[in-house]
């Protein structure tokens, strides 16, 4: 018998990648890939022309029978009546909405916006940027009919609607992409709209269209004499809930993803409120919730230290692994783009600790990739502070590769490292959907561990880190 094979995809920050996987045993069959451009606001188009190149680069759709997109979360996507992308999106990592924010969280208090909606605006998220819209293009603000996230866009135009075809009823999402748009009521899993309103300046937003929340095993198809047509097209998924599913999460698992963004997040059977703010009580894509901490900055901090040191990432690393814990008292704090946690929109990155003898290339190395990580532990902290147990830390993302950046996490962890196989996990993850959508059950695949650093705790690290906040 011929091989079922299902997709999924994850249009992330900085690019677009598919898998297709055998539905029997989740073997990855193929897989395909395109950048996104750089930028903190870009226009969906180009995500929809990436994953039409990452769809031909994975042999195409023709003899697949499901597909799900997981994407970057928070994105707002603005329609008008007429299906048009009213501006470029703002992503999850513009700051500009920063006193959207504060103004929103002013407004009705952060206790009640984390009872009400699971967190505390910050500019990541969609509410804030539709509140930005409202306050610096109000003229862009009275065209809203619809609001999207980029993976609820793209599972739209997947099924041949778009500006052509502009059926805005036909938008779709789940209820993990949704509790980040701070107008979702994540423990009840309905829409907000005094808060939607309130966002947009609107005295009701009863006429803006937002996308329906599909359940992990619910699916749509593309429409007769679309190209999708008879294709079963899941839910989609934010894409750190999409990892989680990937990674087949358990309660006792924290995943810390190295990403664009850093984050942190556990698969817990109960909403999580947290009115600091610290932790954003997001909804997972199975029914569960997902309290989760997100950094701005991860792996760019390697990047940009890396081309500083005019090195590669393997180099980088080499380096990081020369010098002792602690950097000899060299400390990145390494807000390059503003930070989300702690939230300063406003600050640029700082390196401490200067001397003659501290300031080497090696030193050099390792603060970067103990900055970023030490931002990590404070997230594990938080979350833990919900009753979270960590028994194990799965690290994922793209700079999770580098062998340097699994030792040293395996130095400012206090708990048991491990590595799953390098692999698309967002991507793997919105597999595992198409695979539920159209069997009706969630598959049961096996993930492979790729190495599990030997435990190696150096508290030093994150006091010199703390000493410096
Ligand atoms: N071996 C490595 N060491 C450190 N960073 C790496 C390595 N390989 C890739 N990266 C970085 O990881 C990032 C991409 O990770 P990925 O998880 O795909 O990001 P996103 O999903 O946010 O687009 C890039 O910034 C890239 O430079
Ligand atoms: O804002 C968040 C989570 O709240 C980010 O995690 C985005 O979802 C972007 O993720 P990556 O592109 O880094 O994977």
């Amino acid at each position: 018998m011929d091989m079922i094979l299902v997709a999924g995809v994850d249009s992330s920050t900085q690019s677009c990648k598919v898998v297709v996987r055998d539905l029997d045993t989740g073997a990855v069959v193929r897989t395909g890939r395109a950048s996104h451009p750089d930028g903190t606001e870009v226009h969906p188009d180009a995500w929809w022309d990436a994953l039409t190149v990452a769809l031909a680069d994975a042999g195409g759709l023709e003899d697949v029978a499901a597909i799900a997109v997981g994407g970057q979360q928070h994105g707002m996507v603005a329609l008008d009546a007429s299906g048009t992308v009213i501006r470029p999106a703002l992503l999850w990592n513009d700051t500009r909405s920063a006193q959207a924010a504060a103004d929103l969280t002013d407004e009705l208090g952060a206790e009640r916006y984390a009872a009400r909606t699971g967190v505390v605006p910050v500019a990541s998220f969609t509410a804030t940027k539709l509140r930005w819209l409202a306050d610096a293009e109000p003229e862009n603000a009275a065209r809203v009919a619809a609001v999207a996230l980029p993976h609820d866009w793209l599972t739209w135009r997947l099924r041949g609607f778009g500006p052509d075809n502009p059926v805005l009823e036909e938008l779709v999402t789940d209820r993990s992409d949704a509790s980040g748009t701070a107008y979702f009521d994540t423990a009840g899993g309905d829409y907000d709209r005094e808060l939607l309103a309130r966002a947009l300046r609107r005295d009701s937003a009863e006429n803006v269209m937002l996308p329906r929340v599909l359940g992990p095993a619910e699916s749509v198809e593309g429409p007769a004499g679309s190209p999708t047509s008879g294709l079963r097209i899941g839910a989609g998924a934010g894409d750190n809930a999409g990892a989680a599913l990937g990674l087949d999460a358990s309660p006792g698992d924290v995943v810390v993803s190295i990403g664009t963004s850093g984050t942190v997040f556990a698969v817990t059977r109960n909403p999580v409120q947290d009115a600091s703010g610290t932790v954003a009580g997001f909804a997972d894509a199975t029914g569960n919730f997902l309290p989760l901490v997100a950094t701005l900055n991860a792996a760019r901090v390697l990047d940009a230290t890396a081309r500083l040191l005019g090195v590669d990432h393997t180099e980088l690393g080499r380096l990081a692994l020369e010098a002792e814990p602690g950097s000899a008292g060299l400390v990145l704090q390494p807000y390059f783009e503003g930070e989300r946690t702690p939230n300063r929109p406003d600050a640029t990155a700082t390196l401490f600790g200067m001397t003659l003898g501290s300031t080497t290339r090696e030193n050099l190395a390792r603060a970067a990739i103990e900055g970023l990580l030490c931002g990590l532990a404070d997230g594990l902290d938080a979350i833990r502070r919900h009753g979270v147990v960590a028994s194990r830390l799965l690290l994922v993302g793209g700079a999770a590769q580098n062998p340097a950046v699994s030792a040293i996490a395996a130095q400012v962890f206090d708990a048991p490292v491990v590595v799953p196989e390098p692999a698309e996990y967002v991507a793997l993850g919105a597999a595992a959907q198409a695979a539920w959508a159209l069997t009706g059950t969630r598959p049961a695949w096996t993930v492979q561990t790729s190495s599990e650093p030997p435990a190696d705790h150096r508290p030093v690290i994150r006091e010199q880190y703390q000493a410096r906040a």
